[in-house]
């Protein structure tokens, strides 16, 4: 099979009807639209159909996330689309082209597969394991080599670390980061995710979102993510489908409109009863206007950072490194102590950190998870942006049960004039409340 096979996988551009969106930009790897046009599933020996008619069209570029009850044919329904599963009626389009026409192997080439616990080979290395599918479609091995590195880049591993270790040699969450590179290595224009956080803690499983949704904004693929996970869904999808029994669509739209407007009582339990809440899983910590902290950076004279601490009525900055990363909160006592200039220090592993794609739920289950009233903020390369607090949590919770939510705008009311309600970091939500010197103690 030739790679330039594989390119053409699920995109064999000008496609035919409803693959209008997209189809012909297959070949650089972005998203191609899948149509679903009365797909059925009856399993063999079972009296009812796990999949019933289902119908649905997933654009092109976006995250169309399943959620629904158990046995419902979520997982049935996404095997289909790369042939996992045979559907018994129906079609199934990519790009406009009928997946039951092409050769099975070849499509699934063609389609990144993502699933719980990573699905790693255990007896190939992380580096052979991401290589696979180029493997499979003859690239030659430094091309291999290359993009392994690159993957690995991308999803936050250092390659030099990661890539000659074996699957039991990573943690689960770095097992599943490997999953996702994996299932990217050919730049498939879509990827089927099956709940492949699900078995993650939730700080590890946040941060994978957060990546995930990351790399989609630079690759804009086609996703289809299952999950039992309502705030997830809410979190990740462009749209989410809400399906009942057999797979029957009882709702698709935006996360918003779900929230705002329930289909029925079963989307209502779905939503659950904090639905004003789980809107802060609409608001993005990029979208808010950040608060500003001190920083420093490691070699300036510390001095001249605790002068500009104090002149700016803070007890603490934020130390970073050469790369403007955030390494750890430094209180004006530790500034007082250092002589000269600023030495690079150990990160704190333990500090409230948060990426821009990460939710104001997100921030808010930070803070409360590490007893903090403030989480620091980063964006591209773990840059640091500026910091979030509970402040601007609170007020976004009052204004949606003012049943004001204020979109993207709006939430520095009363929040942001400097110091002026009260010296930020020295109330409740300074990071290092718990004692002044405790800033100072190795995490
Ligand atoms: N190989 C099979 N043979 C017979 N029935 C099956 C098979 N696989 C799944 N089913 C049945 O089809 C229905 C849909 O299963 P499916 O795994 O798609 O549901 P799901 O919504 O993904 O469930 P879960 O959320 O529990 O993973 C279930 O009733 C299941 O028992």
């Amino acid at each position: 099979m030739s790679e330039s096979t594989q390119q053409s996988a699920g995109s064999t551009g000008a496609g035919s009807a409803g693959s209008a969106d997209r189809s012909e930009h297959s070949d650089n790897g972005h998203g191609v639209p899948i149509d679903l046009r009365g797909v059925t599933k009856r399993y063999p020996g079972q009296r009812a159909a796990a999949v019933e008619d289902v119908s649905m069209h997933i654009p092109a570029g976006e995250i169309v996330v399943f959620v629904g009850p158990s046995g419902c044919g979520k997982t049935t329904t996404m095997k289909m689309i790369n042939r996992l599963i045979e559907p018994t009626g129906g079609q199934i389009l990519l790009g406009g082209d009928d997946v039951s026409r092409r050769n099975a192997d070849e499509l699934r080439r063609g389609i990144g597969y993502v699933i719980q616990a990573g699905g790693l080979f255990p007896h190939l290395t992380v580096g052979a394991n991401i290589g696979l599918v180029p493997g499979l479609l003859r690239w030659k091995s430094s091309r291999t080599a290359e993009r392994v590195e690159e993957l690995l880049d991308m999803v936050g591993l250092d390659p030099a670390q990661y890539r000659d270790r074996y699957p039991r040699e990573l943690s689960g969450g770095q097992q599943q980061r490997v999953g996702v590179a994996r299932a990217l290595a050919a730049d498939p224009p879509v990827l089927l995710m099956d709940e492949p956080f699900g078995a993650l803690d939730p700080i590890t499983r946040q941060h994978l979102q957060d990546e995930l949704l990351r790399i989609q904004e630079e690759l804009g693929k086609t996703i289809v993510f299952v999950t039992h996970d309502f705030d997830e869904a809410v979190k990740l999808g462009d749209r989410i489908a809400v399906l009942a029994e057999r797979s029957r669509i009882v709702q698709y739209d935006t996360p918003a409109e779900i929230l705002a407007n329930p289909a029925d009582e079963s989307v209502e339990g779905f939503v659950g009863a904090g639905a004003a809440l789980k809107q802060l899983t609409l608001r993005r910590v990029g979208g808010v206007d950040l608060d500003e902290a001190v920083t420093a950076t490691v070699g300036e004279q510390a001095n001249e950072v605790a002068a500009r601490t104090r002149t700016a009525d803070r007890e603490h900055c934020i130390l970073l490194d050469e790369r403007r990363r955030p390494v750890r909160w430094m209180s004006l006592r530790e500034l007082d102590r250092e002589q000269g200039s600023l030495a690079a220090r150990r990160r704190d592993e333990g500090m409230a950190v948060v990426g821009t794609q990460a939710t104001l739920n997100d921030a808010l289950d930070t803070m409360l998870t590490s007893s903090h009233g403030v989480v620091v903020v980063t964006g591209r390369r773990d840059t640091y942006q500026g910091v979030i607090r509970v402040e601007t949590v609170m007020h976004a919770i009052q204004e949606l049960q003012s049943g004001n939510p204020g979109g993207n705008h709006g939430n520095d009311g009363g929040l942001r004039p400097p110091a002026a309600n009260g010296e930020p970091e020295r109330g409740p939500d300074d990071p290092s409340a718990a004692g002044a010197g405790t800033a100072e103690v190795a995490p």
